[in-house]
């Protein structure tokens, strides 16, 4: 059986057991069950605090995890990215009051507070920039500095809200962009099984990230709305009973819908239809 790290609290965990739940895996009713077997589709569930997934997995224990990039590298575990998941995206960054610090040069001699210090401690190692502090805290860093015990945070911003309400600013270039992440040991050859999961896992990611675009459009016209609806390979052309048009269907970036519909709709094409995609293999 494939043993699977699941996160059990925070960002990951709910979006975590959707994406699996999605690819068609039992997950945990109760929040407190703690391991879950799903015999039919031979794995087996671990629900794990989200910092300890790359642990688990770097030691051997679990086979692979789902854990966020950001805290696969600051755990230093033994554990390789295997899939992007494409969810819980977030960058992160350096931030001080406004004003105070504008480099990251100037973190030289200052504290520097984060949950993640190891990765803090790495980023700063490589631009030789030594602080006086780093120091370790296990969350609401942003409020580190209204009370003293750091002159600069590195944290996770998502929408920048908590460090707007902190009366924060982040200064130079992120340190790192992150997201969900599948996990595997380093090195190891790939667990028996992990091939189904990866399939599964990317059949979700595409159905989200793809609509399927159909559209009726005149015969003379199809290379020229196929050239705006490339498809994966190549989209599907069929002929309209008519004899004057063909209906074409393509898979379209769901971001690009609209903008690929109005194109469509320049073109000549009526009778454009989006439809979501619930599952897929490519
Ligand atoms: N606001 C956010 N938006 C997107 N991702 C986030 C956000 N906050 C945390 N994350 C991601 O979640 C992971 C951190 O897991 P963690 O369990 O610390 O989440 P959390 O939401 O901070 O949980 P908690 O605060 O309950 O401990 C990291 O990969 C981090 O990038
Ligand atoms: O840019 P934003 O959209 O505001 O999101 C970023 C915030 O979200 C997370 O905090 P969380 O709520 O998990 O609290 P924590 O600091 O206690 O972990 C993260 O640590 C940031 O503080
Ligand atoms: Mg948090």
């Amino acid at each position: 059986m494939l043993r699977i790290a699941v996160p059990n609290k925070g960002s990951l965990s709910g979006p975590a057991t959707d994406m699996l739940r999605e690819a068609g895996y039992r997950q945990r009713r109760d929040t407190r069950e703690l391991v879950l077997a799903d015999a039919d589709n031979g794995v087996e569930f671990f629900f794990l605090r989200p910092r300890d997934v790359a642990v688990y997995v770097g030691s051997g224990t679990v086979d692979v995890g789902i854990t966020g990039r950001d805290l696969l590298l600051d755990s230093a575990a033994d554990a390789v990215e295997h899939l992007p998941l494409g969810f819980a995206t977030s960058t992160f960054r350096f931030a001080a009051p406004a004003g105070t610090v504008t480099e990251v040069e100037q973190i030289a001699g200052k504290r520097v507070a984060s949950s993640y210090t190891t990765l803090v401690a790495d980023h700063l190692g490589r631009l030789g920039v030594e602080p006086s502090a780093i120091v370790h805290l296990d969350g609401a860093v942003e409020s580190s500095v209204r009370l003293g015990v750091a002159d600069v945070i590195a944290d996770v911003v998502e929408t920048g809200t908590t460090l707007r309400a902190a009366g924060l600013e982040v200064f130079g270039e992120p340190i790192l962009r992150s997201e969900a992440v599948l996990i595997r040991r380093s090195g190891d050859s790939e667990p028996e099984g992990l091939d189904v999961l990866t399939r599964r896992l990317q059949g979700v990611i595409t159905a989200r990230e793809y609509v399927l675009l159909d559209y009726d459009v005149p015969i003379e016209l199809v290379d020229k709305a196929v050239a705006v609806t490339p498809g994966f390979e190549s989209p599907t052309v069929s002929p309209l009973h008519n004899g004057e048009s063909a209906a074409v269907r393509a898979m379209v970036r769901r971001s690009e819908t609209n903008r690929v519909m109005d194109a469509l709709y320049e073109i000549g094409a009526r009778g454009i239809l989006v439809t979501s995609i619930h599952a897929c293999r490519l």
